[in-house]
């Protein structure tokens, strides 16, 4: 059963998830297999590997929220180059009503996947479907998760961020960034970049 075992991963590795974000959590991976199927959305197939590598990775990030003490209640946050929606779609059912999401997405077939999810799942935010660099907007919050070289990306980011942009970067810090280290008993050894305008 998904639901039991993304309850089981979430639990231990410290999120204690309520019924409503498992339920979502487990249509989110059936559609993204469904959608897969076609479209090619994600390389990872198997249910653990896709709750552990997309959905819980995606959560680190509340974690280094919490850490650095930065409130996003009511506050905009853009996930730019969103893919299959990491990690902003797990952010927002995790939240919830409590952030306004925006998801920035180029590639078409990807953008048709986040507005049909926003619509299974119940639950809102906007999706963007064009390159980040045409967006004249600011975020509170700006994530990024596998967007590309840093010194390519950041730019970019800094464009659409009034406070905070965060960078899930992987395996080391860079200098000049706050981070936040990530390591659980399923996700060992992660960084966070945290610049701060
Ligand atoms: C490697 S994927 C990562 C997707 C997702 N963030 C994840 O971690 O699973 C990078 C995504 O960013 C999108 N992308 C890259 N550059 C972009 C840009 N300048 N504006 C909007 N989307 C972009 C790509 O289309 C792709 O879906």
């Amino acid at each position: 059963m998904p639901a039991e075992l993304i309850k089981d991963i979430f639990q231990r590795n410290g999120f204690n998830l309520t019924e409503e974000q498992i339920q979502r959590f487990d249509l989110y991976l059936r559609e993204l297999k469904r959608w897969n199927k076609v479209h090619n959305l994600t390389s990872l197939e198997e249910d653990e590997q896709i709750i552990k590598r997309h959905f819980l990775d995606s959560l680190t990030l509340t974690l280094c929220i919490e850490e650095k003490g930065i409130d996003v209640k009511g506050k905009k946050v853009c996930d730019v180059g969103s893919g299959a929606g990491f990690p902003g779609v797990p952010l927002k059912i995790f939240y919830q009503d409590a952030i306004n999401l925006t998801l920035i997405e180029s590639v078409s077939k990807k953008c048709s996947f986040l507005e049909y999810l926003k619509v299974v799942l119940d639950i809102d935010y906007r999706v963007l479907c064009t390159r980040a660099e045409k967006v004249k907007e600011k975020f509170y919050v700006v994530v990024s998760r596998a967007l590309g070289p840093l010194e390519e990306t950041l730019p970019l980011l800094i464009n659409l961020s009034e406070a905070y942009i965060m960078v899930m970067k992987g395996r080391e810090p860079v200098e000049g960034f706050e981070y936040c280290y990530i390591n659980l008993p399923d996700i060992k050894g992660n960084y966070i970049l945290l610049y701060t305008l």
